[in-house]
């Protein structure tokens, strides 16, 4: 499923954040990378229609956006994990995503397969009964990935995943993100370039309010085959996002 955003602006208050932003995501998996404060969470925000399209448009597959029925439907075809997710502690694991299943709208009955069938997806069905507050950081972003794909969305948009975790759980966490993305649009918005570099299709760079790149990482990279370094401390993709962030696009 594609999702088009069309000159979307959106401003909190007089502080302008995102000006006729344009961006066509295709399915497999897109990495968002800005600066902070670049405007990513509020982009996401919109794309699972926790605020309002009010200038521009939105298309989440057919769904369009700017009215109500479009938001209704395309909150049935996305999964939102946001950067903080609460937890309720004493709850089963897998109370925990049937729970979320039936928030989004699977039938009560079916709601216990479902979380079953989610949990077996992220690793985590040994750990179904396991009350939530016994898992470890790694295992609760897994929990909270089963509970995201509990309704089994086409659409699944991801805030710093990977953020807070040791070497190895992201690690796991990155296979898991690679296997959910096989039937899916997978957005992950990251500050972490060795995540887009390991996990992403394509890239997208959000900077002043725009969509300042979008393409692969190759096209990323190959900016910078011929440009100085402005530092040598640093991965291919890492040193070639900080050199289009300082400078942008080389000219010819
Ligand atoms: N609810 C809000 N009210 C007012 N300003 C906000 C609100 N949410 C975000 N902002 C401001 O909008 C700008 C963009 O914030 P946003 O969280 O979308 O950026 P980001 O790219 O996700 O940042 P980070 O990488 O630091 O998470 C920032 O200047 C932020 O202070």
């Amino acid at each position: 499923m594609d999702i088009r955003v069309e000159g979307v602006s959106y401003a909190y208050g007089t502080r302008q954040v995102l000006s006729g932003l344009t961006w066509h995501v295709r399915p497999g998996i897109t990495g968002l990378l800005g600066p902070n404060g670049a405007g990513k969470t509020t982009l996401l925000s919109l794309l699972v229609t926790m605020n309002r399209v009010r200038t521009g448009s939105v298309l989440v597959g057919e769904h369009d956006l700017s009215s109500p029925a479009g938001r209704q439907g395309a909150r049935q075809v996305i999964g939102y994990l946001p950067e903080r997710f609460s937890l309720v502690a004493a709850m089963r694991v897998r109370d925990t995503v049937a729970y979320a299943a039936w928030l989004n709208g699977v039938p009560y009955a079916e709601c216990l397969p479902a979380a079953r069938r989610a949990l077996d997806r992220v690793g985590l069905a040994e750990r179904e009964r396991s009350r939530a507050r016994a898992l470890s950081g790694g295992m609760r972003q897994r929990l909270g990935i089963a509970a995201v794909l509990a309704h089994d969305p086409a659409v699944v948009i991801m805030d710093e995943p990977t953020v807070g975790l040791d070497p190895s759980q992201r690690l796991q966490l990155r296979e898991m993100i690679h296997e959910v993305s096989r039937d899916r649009t997978v957005v992950l918005s990251t500050h972490l370039v060795e995540d887009v570099a390991h996990l992403c299709d394509e890239v997208a760079i959000i900077d002043d309010g725009q969509m300042q790149f979008s393409g692969s990482a190759d096209k990323l990279t190959a900016m910078i085959d011929d440009a100085p370094s402005d530092s040598a401390r640093g991965s291919k993709l890492e040193r070639a996002y900080d050199h289009f962030l300082r400078h942008g696009w080389p000219e010819g």
